[in-house]
């Protein structure tokens, strides 16, 4: 199989090789970097993933993206150890919840969401990288409430690492603001933002874009900018589809959205070979992807806040590299929708890019009333409990199944995690499990931080130890 290297949306940053790519996270011409080519998987090949583990249909899935940069004997341990820290043994399991229906279950890992997938194994991928090269790396990140948990978690103690997650003050919700606040490790910082999640993004961004800081502290991203994320959330597309069939039937996916991360490895793993059929798009009441199907326009309105929080986003990030593969690759046409969107909130995706872009892909909104809805209803007739944003994956899936193909919806978070809209839409209080049952005692460390460039990047130039005088800048 062909190694890959990485190319930029914008086609201005420099091709950069799996580790490289890994720790640059974002591109220095402001794009996102993806493969040059799709690795290929034959029908034979998927068929062949059938009854493995989930730790080696991993390895067999991303080793083409390392491009062969590390060695097998140490990235097979990787996955193991980041897979190790998972409470079920099939990692992402599946649950029937009707005829044709499937749930896949994500939160299986320590802090409860599906960005624990990925993060278990960026963290030691970035060990790894960081090691070799003996550096150290400054990582920040921007959290509407669960990849700042998970990758404290995943990051918390590190040696070649200081981590610093930008999270809306006030707008997550009280499980997810602990997870962040109360790690006792001295490399991890929590910063409240005074603002909603596109400032804590923006920020994220901003600082990357800044040459001088990005070089002094050796800026590294872990939100779903950083390409190693995608890849690591291709795989459980591939184990779900051979569990059910695949590749000899063809299965959809209805994938609860706001960065528009997770769908996106859907759409990997389809470019890979895997014969999907559907690709849903479930948002809740923040609906910009929604309306962009619909309209051909990618038109930013005022963030809501809702029930599921870490949906809250008007700035889907990812939904650049899908632009990216609409448009051909062609990068001047991503250069100008993203300046458009910046001198005026908004872009036209023309004509023929939304047609490429509606053949894979259907998209759904499901409001606050059909989110309690559809937790009290699931609960009611399957006992199945979901958690609200899972249960906007259920509520568009249920709108977007064809009789035949079976639809599996991403549970993306465990209800513990969203008592109170969980308690007020059907009466139960999910309990945390035992290894987080102190959670909401244990004492809090954060700062509380204006939106401004300046007062982020001078809280983290004096806390970060990434500076070093080893490495080319990256
Ligand atoms: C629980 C949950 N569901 C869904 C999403 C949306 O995922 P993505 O941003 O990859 O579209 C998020 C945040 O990313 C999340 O935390
Ligand atoms: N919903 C996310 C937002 C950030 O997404 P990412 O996948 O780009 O890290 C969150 O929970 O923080």
């Amino acid at each position: 199989m062909t190694n890959v290297d990485y190319i930029s949306t914008r086609g201005e940053a420099p091709s950069l090789g799996f580790c490289d790519a890994l720790l640059t996270g974002l591109a220095r011409d402001g794009g996102l970097y993806v493969p040059r080519q799709w690795p290929q998987f034959s029908k034979k090949e998927i068929r062949a993933l059938r009854g493995k583990t989930y730790q080696e249909i991993a390895f067999t899935i991303l080793s083409p993206f390392t491009n062969g940069e590390i060695p097998k004997d140490t990235f097979r341990a990787m996955i193991d150890e980041a897979y190790g820290t998972f409470r079920h043994p099939a990692i992402a399991p599946l649950v029937q919840t009707g005829p044709n229906s499937f749930v896949m279950e994500l939160f299986h890992g320590t802090t409860l969401a599906f960005k624990d997938v990925a993060m278990q194994l960026l963290a030691r991928l970035m060990d790894y990288a960081l090691e070799r090269r003996g550096e150290r790396a400054t990582i920040v990140g921007a959290t509407s409430g669960d990849t700042g948990g998970a990758a404290i978690d995943a990051f918390a103690g590190r040696e070649r690492t200081d981590i610093f997650i930008l999270f809306p003050h006030g707008k997550v919700s009280p499980v997810q603001q602990r997870q962040m606040t109360t790690s006792t490790a001295s490399n991890v910082h929590a910063l409240a933002v005074e603002g909603n999640f596109d400032d804590c993004q923006n920020l994220v961004k901003a600082m990357f874009n800044d040459a001088a800081f990005r070089d002094k502290v050796r800026l590294s991203g872990v939100n779903s900018i950083n390409w190693a994320r995608i890849m690591a959330q291709i795989v459980y597309y591939f184990t779900t589809a051979v569990a059910l069939g695949g590749p000899d039937r063809k299965i959809s996916f209805t994938v609860p959205t706001g960065n528009f991360g997770d769908i996106f490895a859907g759409y990997c793993a389809k470019r890979m070979g895997l014969p999907i059929d559907r690709l849903v798009i479930a948002t809740n009441e923040n609906d910009i992807l929604t309306r962009t199907l619909k309209t051909g326009r990618y038109d930013m309105k005022a963030v809501k806040a809702t029930t599921s929080p870490s949906m809250d986003i008007q700035i889907s990030s990812n939904f650049e590299r899908l632009l990216f593969e609409a448009y051909g690759r062609d990068a001047s046409k991503v250069r100008a929708a993203m300046e458009s969107l910046k001198q005026s909130s908004g872009f036209e995706i023309g004509s023929q890019a939304l047609k490429a872009i509606r053949r894979d892909f259907r998209a759904g909104r499901a409001g606050e009333k059909q989110v309690a809805e559809t937790i009290r209803k699931t609960h009611a007739e399957t006992g199945y409990l979901l958690d609200p944003h899972s249960a906007i994956g259920v509520f568009v899936a249920k709108k977007k199944e064809k009789p035949n193909t079976p639809m599996v919806t991403l549970a993306t978070a465990h209800p513990a995690k969203f008592p109170v809209a969980v308690k007020s839409a059907c009466g139960i209080d999910p309990a945390l499990p035992t290894w987080l049952a102190d959670l909401m005692h244990r004492e809090e460390r954060f700062q509380i931080i204006k939106p401004e460039l300046k007062a982020v990047e001078t809280f983290i130039g004096k806390h970060a130890r990434g500076e070093t005088t080893a490495g080319a800048e990256r």
